[in-house]
């Protein structure tokens, strides 16, 4: 009994100190969007999931405003982006040129309004990548997160 109290307690206390670390939170985060792989080769990374594994894809779309060209694949619950580099100045080049059979790139979650997600993230000093959303894949306002503010993790917030 004695010990249940004092794990109580502590946990309690933990809980406090990481509320206590956040200087405003967002109360806005919704669903999860996608996770992107970047890859070396479109068309056999597009021929994987349509030709092996069965899925829905959609046509191939280039993005010069973000320096990528997307084949998105339907899941029941989500999405992958499959992510190629467009242009001379991708910001995945550096990543594949690191990882050359390609890799996870970042994940994608949805928030109800971008503009006070990225007024919440500057008051807690985490980085976004463009001061500004940019519009993205699905005609709706992106914006990154650095990964090393995110657990190393890249993170694409989407209005949803
Ligand atoms: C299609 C539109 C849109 C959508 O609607 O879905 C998209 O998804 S667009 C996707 C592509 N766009 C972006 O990624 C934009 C944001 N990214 C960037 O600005 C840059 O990629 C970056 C994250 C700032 C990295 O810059 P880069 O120049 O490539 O590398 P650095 O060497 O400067 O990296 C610094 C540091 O961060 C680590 N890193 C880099 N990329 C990732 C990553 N994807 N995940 C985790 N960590 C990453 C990198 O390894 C470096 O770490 P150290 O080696 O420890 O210094
Ligand atoms: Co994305």
């Amino acid at each position: 009994m004695f010990r249940f109290a004092r794990f109580a307690l502590c946990r309690q206390l933990m809980v406090r100190h990481v509320s206590a670390t956040a200087k405003k939170s967002f109360s806005g985060l919704g669903k999860f969007n996608h996770v992107a792989i970047a890859v070396p080769n479109l068309e056999k990374a597009t021929a994987l999931y349509r030709d092996i594994l069965g899925a829905k894809v959609s046509d191939v779309q280039d993005l010069p405003e973000h320096g990528v060209s997307t084949v998105f694949v339907e899941l029941p619950n989500t999405k992958i982006e499959l992510l190629h580099p467009f242009g001379e100045d991708s910001p995945i080049a550096k990543f594949l040129a690191k990882n050359k059979s390609g890799g996870i790139h970042h994940i994608c979650v949805e928030v109800n309004n971008i503009r006070e997600a990225v007024a919440t993230l500057q008051t807690n000093n985490i980085r976004t990548l463009t001061k500004e959303p940019k519009i993205g894949a699905h005609g709706k306002p992106v914006i990154f997160c650095h990964p090393k503010d995110c657990n190393g993790v890249l993170l694409e917030l989407e209005e949803a």
